[in-house]
């Protein structure tokens, strides 16, 4: 494996208990890219993503970024932007203010908090309190939080929840302007239509790794769906309770 990959992830194991959430999972990412890490609910996708930012202790194997666990990389709050459950905005704070306190702890000018502002097209809403968002606003402020510190690599889970049909459009090409800059992204889903316009790399996780590589080689041209070639890799809903 290459020493450039902005994420690397070898033989990665969670147990809780009697319940294996990850086991053995092996891939990396290549910087630059737009990468989906797929799987249904509780395949194990916010346990690696935690595992990764050092969130949570893999029972073995592991998890890097830029070559280092993210509790080791020099100035990891600002090269690794992360969306995720968890950090939530403060209850009653308006948008802009939140991103104000973020901008001091990262130790970023306010002019910072007007430019993510614009970026995610929340400038108008940004005096508003977050409890009043939509989802979408939502996700958008979730996404301005992550980009605060201009970071190189992007690390984002589920960012297409509860986004309507324009929000998902949105996301699309606003994700492919940041790679476009030079940004690598790591985004957990388990909407696959979303997802087969969106990234350049599948990571597909169903407990154990099933595929690790361009969206290309998986789904090639017409004739099958990525939705199609998710169930042969995972299998059905039935089959899984015939394995269990
Ligand atoms: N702290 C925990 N204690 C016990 N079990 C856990 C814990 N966190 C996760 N699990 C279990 O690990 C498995 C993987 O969960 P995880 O949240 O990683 O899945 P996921 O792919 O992110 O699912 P979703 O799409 O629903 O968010 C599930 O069986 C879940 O119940």
């Amino acid at each position: 494996m290459s020493d450039t990959a902005a994420v690397s992830v070898r033989g990665l194991t969670k147990r809780f208990g009697e319940v294996t959430a990850v086991e053995d999972v092996t891939f990396e990412v290549r910087p630059g890219r737009i990468v989906g890490l797929l799987g249904r609910n509780g395949a194990g996708k916010t346990t690696s993503l935690r595992m990764l930012l050092g969130l949570s202790r893999p029972s073995s194997g592991t998890a890097t970024v830029f070559g280092r666990p993210y509790a080791d990389l020099p100035d990891a709050a600002r090269r690794v932007g992360v969306s995720m459950d968890g950090i939530a905005p403060m209850p009653g704070t308006s948008g802009r203010r939140d991103l104000r306190i973020w901008a001091r702890m990262l130790g970023l000018p306010a002019t910072r908090v007007d430019e993510v502002l614009d970026k995610v097209g929340l400038t108008g809403s940004a005096d508003r309190k977050i409890k009043g968002y939509s989802t979408g606003m939502r996700q958008r402020h979730a996404l301005a939080v992550a980009l605060l510190a201009d970071p190189e690599l992007l690390v984002l889970d589920e960012p297409a929840n509860g986004l309507d049909p324009d929000g998902i459009r949105w996301l699309r090409t606003f994700l492919r302007s940041l790679a476009d800059e030079g940004r690598t992204i790591l985004l957990s889903s388990h909407l696959l239509s979303e997802v087969e316009q969106t990234v350049d790399d599948v990571v597909i996780l169903q407990r154990t790794l099933r595929y690790s590589g361009p969206i290309s080689e998986l789904v090639p041209g017409s004739g099958t769906s990525l939705e199609e070639r998710f169930f042969e890799l995972v299998g059905t809903e039935a089959e899984r309770h015939v394995d269990a």
